[in-house]
């Protein structure tokens, strides 16, 4: 089953500080969480990303499980090439009720993560084979891509910016959620708004919408 995560404020730690690490921290790092590495070492391209964004760094081999108690996270990855440590790690974690996952244990882990196609932040496309072939879920991705980047256009993307605006307006100003999805609907099919969107006039479109909104009946 594919959900998205809520991490907003969560308290995440990952171990290690190699490529799987790298790939985890990137897909966080579009969540307002706090994240704190723990590794022995950690690669360049880890490093040049601490400098920027808000990422904690405890540089020290993992021996035990003791720092789960100390740091009280609500998550832990464990990135690390030594299955041992993994295993005690999630083992620990399970024990506590914390949310674990592990790079190189999938049967274990609490979540997958599939490959994903992102347009602008906006819109995220997963593709997942389940586990059977990691390889085959990325080479899907960037055959799909080429092809949904024809199909979904800077038009799809803008009016997806107003329908977060017209729907939080339509919770204020319009009582039941039938009348609510009819309002959206007809702001999509809404060949003036359309117009203002392909020439750039957000904040018109915008106007325009808070009007038909307001003058809902
Ligand atoms: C899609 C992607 C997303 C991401 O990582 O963000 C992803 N793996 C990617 C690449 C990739 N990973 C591996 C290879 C080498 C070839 C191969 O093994 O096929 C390649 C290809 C490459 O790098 O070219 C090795 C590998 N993968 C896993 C293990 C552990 C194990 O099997 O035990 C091992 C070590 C195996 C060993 O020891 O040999 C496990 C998982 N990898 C998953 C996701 C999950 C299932 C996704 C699904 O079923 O669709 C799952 C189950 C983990 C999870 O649940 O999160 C990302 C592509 C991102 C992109 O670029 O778009
Ligand atoms: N899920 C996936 O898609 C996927 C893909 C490739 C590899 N893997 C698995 O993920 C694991 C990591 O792969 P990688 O490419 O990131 O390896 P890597 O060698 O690049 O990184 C491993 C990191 O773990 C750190 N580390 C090792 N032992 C530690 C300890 N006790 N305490 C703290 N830090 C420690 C190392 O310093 C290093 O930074 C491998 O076991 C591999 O099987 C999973």
């Amino acid at each position: 089953m594919i959900v998205n995560l809520n991490l907003q404020n969560k308290k995440i730690i990952i171990i290690g500080g190699g490529n799987e690490a790298q790939k985890r921290i990137n897909s966080l790092l579009k969540q307002e969480c706090d994240i704190t590495i723990i590794a022995d070492s950690i690669n360049s391209q880890i490093t040049k990303l601490t400098k920027t964004k808000k990422i904690k760094v405890i540089k020290q081999k993992v021996v035990d499980t003791k720092f789960i108690s100390k740091l009280k996270p609500n998550m832990i990855i464990t990135t690390t090439n030594d299955r041992k440590i993994n295993q005690k790690i999630i083992n620990a974690a399970k024990k506590k009720g914390i949310t674990v996952y592990s790079s190189d244990n999938p049967e274990d882990s609490d979540f997958s993560n599939p490959a994903i196609i992102d347009f602008e932040n906006m819109i995220q496309i997963a593709i997942f084979t389940g586990g059977q072939s990691p390889a085959m879920s990325k080479k899907i991705k960037e055959k799909s891509e080429k092809a949904l980047k024809k199909t979904i256009t800077k038009e799809d993307i803008a009016q997806i910016k107003i329908q977060k605006m017209a729907r939080k307006l339509a919770k204020e100003v319009i009582d039941t959620p039938d009348q609510r999805r009819e309002c959206l609907r007809s702001i999509m099919r809404d060949n003036e708004i359309d117009q203002l969107i392909k020439d750039g006039q957000m904040k018109k479109a915008e106007k325009k919408v808070s009007t038909i909104l307001r003058n809902w009946k």
